[in-house]
């Protein structure tokens, strides 16, 4: 989970979308490229050996030299068009926000000001986008200066040294140096472009490297026999450098119990729930059966816990697929738990899932898929938040009916069925300020759980 909440959606999917596609189909292409602009210089300069091989040391010399040029340029050149980016920014917000702001700028006579400032940002990046320009005609001068120099070197050979040179073979000497900048300028680029696509392979490596949630433990049978679960000075916190969400926690269910988790917003219901299938690393001890779940693998520990969460998830796919997913049950089993829910909407289990159901039906399909589990332990997060009445009612229904024989935790916020359970748990800032029977909490008189019951 840490990786999720480091890493945003929209970063995740532009490494599996954009960074996938250039190593599939545009990486290749720019090796290519490279590949046969290389190809092309080493034919030119063998074309040229072969009228006189002593032109080979000034063609070796001037690409070498040409390497280094390149080095400097591309280092330099990236660095300024970055900043000419960047600079331009700030100079089309500014323009926005100005234009945005008109009358007020002007009622308050800061146009001047203004104005000044404006062109302080003009004048950055006009200087960085002028800085730029010069690195590209400097670079474009020393593509220049290599074709005269090899000119230069062809004719004086020519002229002074060999007498029996042919005109035709002057001609392909002098016409092949023309040639040989091109291939090489469009080397150097793909090469630059070759680097920074190379960025999306090591971007995806990255993800390969990712710090792997640990799968050690022991496999223990016929575990759970009883679901009672303690929490013991549990703590935790999401970051290392945030407050503790949860702070030392110390508190029992029992075995079947129907437990109710009440607490304003951001008290921490949720993160006391992903403490109890390890979804983040936390402080302390969780024990389940008198199991210490930290000793547990992490995928049989969830595999014994059934989560309907707040979001329902539903899958493309068929019905059977969303309700039942690794397929370990009967049809039978799978009608039953649809008839429990009242979900009449399906004939055959086969039946492809609309995507667009209400939330309601989205939910009823998610308290299906804990139903055919039949696990132990139920934990409901907010279920009842977005249902109505009558669904709500149905899912107390199943609390108490279908899931009698498990510990049912449940998150909630709408108290209507609070009396239903056995413990109500009151969470706030990360502890449990109240606890106990619903009834005689709510018998209180300045209780917490009283106050919110009357609220609502
Ligand atoms: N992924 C996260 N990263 C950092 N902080 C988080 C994260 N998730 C929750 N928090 C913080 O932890 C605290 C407890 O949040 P939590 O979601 O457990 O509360 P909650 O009681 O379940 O709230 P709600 O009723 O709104 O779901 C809050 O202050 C929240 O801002």
């Amino acid at each position: 989970m840490e990786f999720f909440d480091k890493n945003r959606i929209g970063i995740i999917l532009n490494r599996f979308s954009e960074d996938i596609l250039y190593i599939d189909e545009i990486l290749p292409l720019t090796f290519f490229l490279l590949m046969g602009n290389f190809a092309g210089i080493v034919g030119v300069v063998i074309l040229i050996a072969t009228v006189n091989a002593s032109l080979l040391i000034p063609c070796i010399l001037v690409n070498v030299f040409m390497v280094f040029v390149q080095m400097f340029y591309v280092k330099i050149g990236n660095a300024l068009k970055r900043l000419e980016f960047l600079t331009r920014s700030p100079l089309i917000g500014y323009i926005t926000a100005t234009l945005d702001g008109l009358t007020t700028i002007r009622t308050s006579r800061i146009q001047d000001t203004l104005r000044k400032e404006f062109d302080q940002h003009q004048d950055l990046h006009t200087s960085c986008s002028y800085m730029y320009t010069c690195c590209e005609h400097a670079y474009h001068m020393m593509q220049a200066a290599e074709e005269i120099i090899l000119l230069t070197f062809a004719i004086i050979l020519f002229l002074a040294l060999d007498d029996k040179m042919t005109a035709g073979k002057v001609g392909l000497v002098l016409s092949q140096i023309f040639r040989l900048t091109m291939p090489e300028h469009f080397f150097y680029v793909m090469i630059t472009r070759f680097q920074n696509q190379m960025i999306t392979v090591e971007r995806i490596l990255e993800y390969t490297k990712q710090k792997q949630e640990s799968k050690d433990g022991l496999v223990m049978e016929h575990w759970p026999k009883e679901c009672d679960i303690r929490w013991k000075d549990v703590s935790f916190s999401y970051k290392s450098d945030q407050d503790h969400v949860l702070k030392h926690l110390n508190f029992a269910i029992k075995n079947k119990q129907k437990v109710a988790i009440v607490g304003r917003t951001g008290s921490g219901k949720t993160s006391l729930i992903s403490t109890l299938v390890r979804l983040y690393d936390f402080e302390g001890s969780i024990f389940i059966n008198n199991v210490d779940i930290k000793t547990l693998p992490v995928d049989f520990l969830r595999s014994k816990i059934s989560v309907v969460p707040q979001e329902p998830t539903i899958f493309s796919g068929t019905l059977r697929e969303n309700i039942d997913p690794r397929r370990q049950h009967s049809d039978d089993d799978i009608w039953k738990a649809i008839s429990n829910v009242n979900l009449s909407l399906f004939k055959t289990l086969d039946e492809k899932i609309d995507l667009n159901l209400s939330i309601c039906q989205k939910q009823l399909i998610c308290v299906c898929r804990a139903l055919v589990q039949r696990n132990k332990i139920v934990i409901f997060d907010e279920t009842n938040a977005s249902v109505d009445s009558d669904t709500e009612a149905l899912l107390q229904k199943i609390i108490t009916e279908n899931f009698a024989e498990s510990t049912v935790i449940a998150i909630m916020h709408k108290l209507r069925y609070i009396l239903e359970f056995d413990l109500v748990l009151v969470v706030d800032k990360g502890v449990i300020i109240e606890s106990g029977d619903p009834s005689s909490l709510l018998k209180k008189k300045n209780g917490v759980l009283s106050n919110l019951f009357r609220k609502q």
